[in-house]
């Protein structure tokens, strides 16, 4: 049970708060400071039994009804023991969700299992809540992708967004064929062997718990000479950081080469064909929004998502940031040069989540925000974060009819 639930005087129980990510979710209480889990967002698929990841877009949406209504009910009934019928819900999502997904999500929340009320609150702006901030440029860097969102005066800058396909997946990739080509290991038996001699491939959690142990992000110096190196046989590499020896099951050891661990995570940082990095996303960003709310967004960057929890990722990217500012690409069109990166009250991986807490802990807030059920059974709709302060037109409703409440304050589980 949440905390302190009872010692007030009746009113509504606390909100649950789902932060569904491409490969974590992180689900608790509204008002706590930090999720009561992280689990994978992955289920048994209920026909098969093959593990099926819970967000993705391009699946038939009664699969994809399938796949939730499991889901969920893992969270209520394993995880959280709250009867959904009880409490709000606010969903943490991204931008980018596409509308088929949020409407099968709210279908099963709302026809499956009744919960009273949901928020879909965008997770970019729920993380500067955590900072009590009304302006900032947000990048989540997380598992599938880096997206950048500038939220200003508490308006999120549409216009202005960018994305690159950069996160914990493509890192992974990427170690799982150098740890392939490159690596070898030790069995009881015999030493060196080549790894695809001992195992046809290394499981995904296996390999990010490789890269979150002994992977990090090196400084710009010595980056700048990696990726030369990499490109250019003559260019002389920096010293790697020593082997390490992972122990794959208890029997085998797999030797992870030094050069791996300081190079993997370069890719962030490499500019591809299109001259995009993650830092010159930020810049992009930047020079997408009106010229005098940049200062403001530049001094308040936020790093969010768990990919930035790799040792060295904040010092690296700042780095980028004040040697790209002076190229001419940036310098002429910029108009700012002071960069400074918040530092937020949560682990970035979690810190959308914690900022979907504290939103849904504004009980009056929470219930003039948020879609009622009689509202979504009358209509069958949910309207956009920006749509919500003004009514639908009345014209979508029955003549004669009065609309339901869009949003209401009067469910209560008083006692
Ligand atoms: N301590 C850590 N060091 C390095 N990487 C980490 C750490 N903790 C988590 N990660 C990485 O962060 C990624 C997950 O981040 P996050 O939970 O923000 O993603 P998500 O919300 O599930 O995905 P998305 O934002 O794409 O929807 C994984 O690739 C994981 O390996």
């Amino acid at each position: 049970m949440p905390l302190f639930e009872g010692l007030g005087s009746g009113g509504e129980k606390t909100a649950v708060v789902i932060d569904l990510g491409a490969a974590y979710t992180k689900c608790g209480f509204a008002g706590e400071t930090g999720p009561r889990f992280i689990i994978p967002s992955e289920i048994k698929h209920p026909g098969s039994q093959e593990v099926v990841a819970v967000v993705q877009f391009n699946i038939n949406t009664e699969e994809l009804y399938t796949i939730l209504k499991e889901f969920i009910h893992l969270l209520y009934f394993r995880h959280l023991l709250v009867n959904p019928r009880d409490r709000r819900v606010v969903v943490i999502e991204s931008i980018l969700c596409p509308s088929h997904y949020r409407d099968t999500l709210s279908r099963v929340l709302f026809r499956h299992f009744e919960v009273p009320s949901v928020l879909f609150a965008p997770s970019h702006l729920m993380s500067i809540m955590t900072l009590g901030l009304q302006s900032a440029l947000v990048m989540d860097c997380g598992y599938t992708e880096t997206l950048v969102l500038p939220i200003y005066e508490g308006i999120p800058i549409l216009s202005a967004w960018e994305a690159l396909p950069m996160g914990g997946k493509a890192i992974h990739k990427e170690l799982q064929s150098l740890l392939s080509e490159q690596c070898t290991v030790d069995t009881d038996s015999s030493t060196g062997l080549q790894l695809p001699s001992v195992i046809s491939h290394i499981p995904e959690d296996v390999v990010e718990d490789i890269k979150v142990r002994t992977c990090f992000v090196s400084d710009l110096q010595r980056g700048l000479k990696i990726q030369e190196a990499k490109f250019n046989t003559d260019a002389e590499r920096p010293a790697p950081p020593p082997d390490v020896d992972y122990p794959l099951d208890g029997q085998k050891i797999l030797h992870v080469k030094g050069f791996i661990r300081d190079s993997v995570a370069e890719m962030l940082f490499e500019q591809d064909n299109e001259e995009k990095s993650i830092a010159t996303l930020l810049l992009d960003t930047l020079v997408k929004c009106p010229i005098d709310t940049r200062k403001v967004l530049s001094e308040n960057l936020l790093i969010i998502g768990g990919t930035a929890m790799l040792p060295g990722f904040l010092h690296r990217l700042l780095a980028e940031i004040r040697s790209l500012v002076e190229k001419p690409k940036y310098r002429d069109a910029l108009a700012t040069k002071s960069f400074r990166i918040h530092s937020p009250p949560a682990k970035p991986n979690c810190t959308a989540w914690l900022g979907g807490a504290i939103f849904g802990a504004l009980q009056d807030i929470l219930g003039s925000r948020s879609v009622s059920r009689d509202y979504y059974n009358h209509t069958g709709r949910i309207p956009d974060w920006c749509c919500l302060s003004s009514p639908p037109p009345d014209s979508i409703y029955e003549a004669g009819k009065t609309p339901p409440p869009l949003m209401k304050r009067a469910f209560s589980t008083e006692k």
